[in-house]
């Protein structure tokens, strides 16, 4: 019950800004539901103040009277069903937003360990419940609140005998829809889960779509299909009984309670003891009592359901990133990022140093990945980082941008240490070309820009001629503005590295992290790409997870890891002739 008030206040909190709004909705709710009862009164007027007494006058001002309140009922329920479904979407997109922008400061271990389809399903579909839920269920439940409460005073005051007996038929009444209910909502969590399931199936299908043909998969994945859209169809058949079943149930057992009071009624009617059109009022307000609880009690389900979505996107929102900010003020300065005029720095003082690090990976912390490391790179130096697979390169990347916290020891850039400095400015020292770049379903242009968006058209184009990729865009029909397809289907493989290392020009960043691709390229576009790194690297500091060897014998100082330890270090000559592991590495991955 404490977590629904604490969810129901951080919708509410979501509600205030558009206080206005929610208020003016609530008088529109308020004037309609009591427009519908008034109508119970004008329809008791028309029978019996028009219809029993034969008064052609007052029929028609009776009926007048009746459709005036019917359009008063109207355009209150338009003014109620816009405002709550318009405050529904308000919400949902603030709530998406607030989520989104938290979410993309979370670091890639938490997506490494709560899986990105998960976190992509809460924010889809657990939004989308919620809007539907705030704009149409809520908005629906206070509706039939309001008249229930509303037809029961009536009906109360119009006649408490025939009031007594409809009491007696409500639990008649909630018990089929207590127990059936139960028994849809436990199908319908069913079949959300096997439409998940075959989300996930359609995602990895469509999506590995090359591998799958090559294997001529085709079959066996159209049948894994069948089956999940088989078991889709069973759990549903079943809510669909149970749905039916109640609905029948709900009609028959109300109709029949109504018939039955009605029989009391007309009874009393001809002894005179109610009027004709009291007992139609009161047979009206009969059947909006029942239709608001048969409203309210579907309603419910949806509102739990909403709740469950709140919490999910409410324990989101509260997921810490996990690398704190810097302790004192947060320091958003510094030295290696100043104008080059004005920087301190000197060619041989480190711009990159580790002290000592270890590091383990907070999901397997029994598993050290680096042991007690510590190297420097110097201003423009070109260090190469060599390793079997699995040694903690990658790690170490990650490290140097702050991705994780260090068990002990520390990294400095330059003389800072890069616990003082705000992650965002850590960052801003790094310019990273992955081994697989990376391109967005977006134009050529503003991949390239991804790395600083506020470059202007001519400088993104002097970045491109620096990564040998301007010939290749100019080629395309719509040169810099050409679409990239989602995954840059439209890129070969060459071509998309020049995009990334594009990127990496245009970001003007002091250090270059560079983790060379494993994969060969033809020979020209190979070319292209090693003549577009060699200018990058002739630029900045540069450091390198090295896979070839032209690029460590160019390197000015490499070193060798071995399960996260250095082990080796040196120039290429040097390295042959003291570290056996070197000399066996370069003959077996890099000759
Ligand atoms: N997110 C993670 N959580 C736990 N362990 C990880 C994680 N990422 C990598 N590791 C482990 O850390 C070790 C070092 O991995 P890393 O990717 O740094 O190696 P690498 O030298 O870059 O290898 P490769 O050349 O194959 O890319 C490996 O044993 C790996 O299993």
């Amino acid at each position: 019950m404490n977590s629904s008030t604490s969810i129901l206040k951080w919708l509410f909190s979501h509600l205030r800004p558009y206080i206005t709004k929610v208020a003016l909705a609530l008088v529109a709710l308020f004037v309609g539901a009591m427009a519908w009862l008034i109508l119970g009164q004008g329809v008791r007027l028309v029978v019996d103040q028009g219809f029993v007494a034969g008064d052609e006058t007052m029929l028609l001002q009776s009926l007048l009277l009746v459709l005036g309140i019917a359009l008063i009922g109207s355009v209150a329920t338009y003014c109620r069903f816009y405002l709550m479904v318009w405050l529904g979407e308000r919400v949902c997109a603030d709530i998406r937003k607030a989520l989104f922008s938290h979410l993309v400061t979370l670091s890639p271990n938490f997506y490494a360990e709560a899986r990105t389809g998960e976190v992509i399903s809460r924010f889809t579909s657990d939004t989308t419940l919620l809007q539907s839920v705030v704009g149409t269920g809520v908005s629906m439940a206070l509706r039939s609140l309001v008249m229930f409460i509303g037809a029961i005073i009536l009906m109360a005051i119009t006649s408490t005998t025939l009031t007594f007996y409809v009491f007696i038929a409500v639990p008649v009444i909630l018990l089929p829809i207590k127990l059936l209910g139960k028994k849809v909502r436990h199908f319908a969590k069913v079949s959300q889960d096997d439409v998940a399931t075959m989300g996930t199936l359609i995602d990895e299908n469509l999506h590995e779509i090359h591998t799958i043909q090559s294997y001529n998969h085709e079959s066996q994945s159209v049948a894994a299909f069948d089956n999940s859209a088989e078991q889709i169809m069973r759990s549903a058949a079943k809510r669909i009984h149970y749905r039916a079943l109640l609905i029948a149930l709900i009609m028959f057992i109300s109709l029949s309670s109504i018939f039955v009071v009605g029989w009391i009624g007309a009874l009393d009617v001809i002894a005179g003891k109610v009027t004709p059109g009291e007992l139609t009022a009161f047979v009206f307000y009969a059947v909006l009592a029942g239709g608001s609880i048969a409203t309210i009690s579907e309603v419910i389900g949806d509102l739990q359901k909403a709740a469950g979505a709140s919490e999910r996107i409410v324990e989101l929102m509260n997921t810490q990133a996990d690398i704190p900010q810097a302790n004192k003020a947060t320091d958003t300065s510094s030295a290696l990022l100043q104008e080059p005029t004005q920087m301190a720095q000197s060619a041989a003082d480190p711009i990159l140093s580790l002290n000592n690090v270890n590091f383990s990976y907070p999901s397997v912390p029994d598993k050290q990945i680096i042991h007690d490391l510590s190297f420097n790179v110097k201003t423009g130096q070109k260090l190469a980082i060599v390793g079997h697979s699995g040694a903690g390169k990658s790690t170490l990347f990650d490290l140097m941008m702050r991705f994780y916290n260090l068990d002990s020891g520390e990294i400095l850039l330059g003389k800072q240490k890069q616990t003082e400095l705000d992650v965002d400015t850590v960052r801003r020292h790094f310019a990273l070309v992955p081994q697989d770049a990376v391109i967005f379903a977006m134009s050529v242009a503003d991949n390239i820009r991804l790395s600083s968006p506020d470059a202007s058209d001519e400088a993104v184009i002097e970045a491109a001629k620096l990564a040998f990729a301007h010939e290749f865009i100019e080629g395309f029909v719509n040169g810099y503005d050409t679409q990239l397809g989602e995954r840059g289907v439209k890129l070969s493989g060459g071509q998309k590295q020049r995009i990334a290392i594009a990127r990496a020009v245009l970001a003007k960043r002091p250090i270059l992290l560079l983790d060379e691709a494993t994969s060969a390229l033809d020979a020209s576009s190979e070319k292209y790409v090693k003549q577009a790194l060699d200018t990058l690297m002739n630029q900045t500091t540069t450091i390198i997870i090295a896979h070839r060897l032209s690029t460590v014998i160019n390197a000015d100082n490499i070193i060798v890891l071995e399960h996260g330890r250095l082990i080796a270090q040196g120039t290429h000559e040097s390295l042959l002739e003291s570290s056996p592991v070197y000399k066996e590495f370069v003959d077996l991955q890099l000759s």
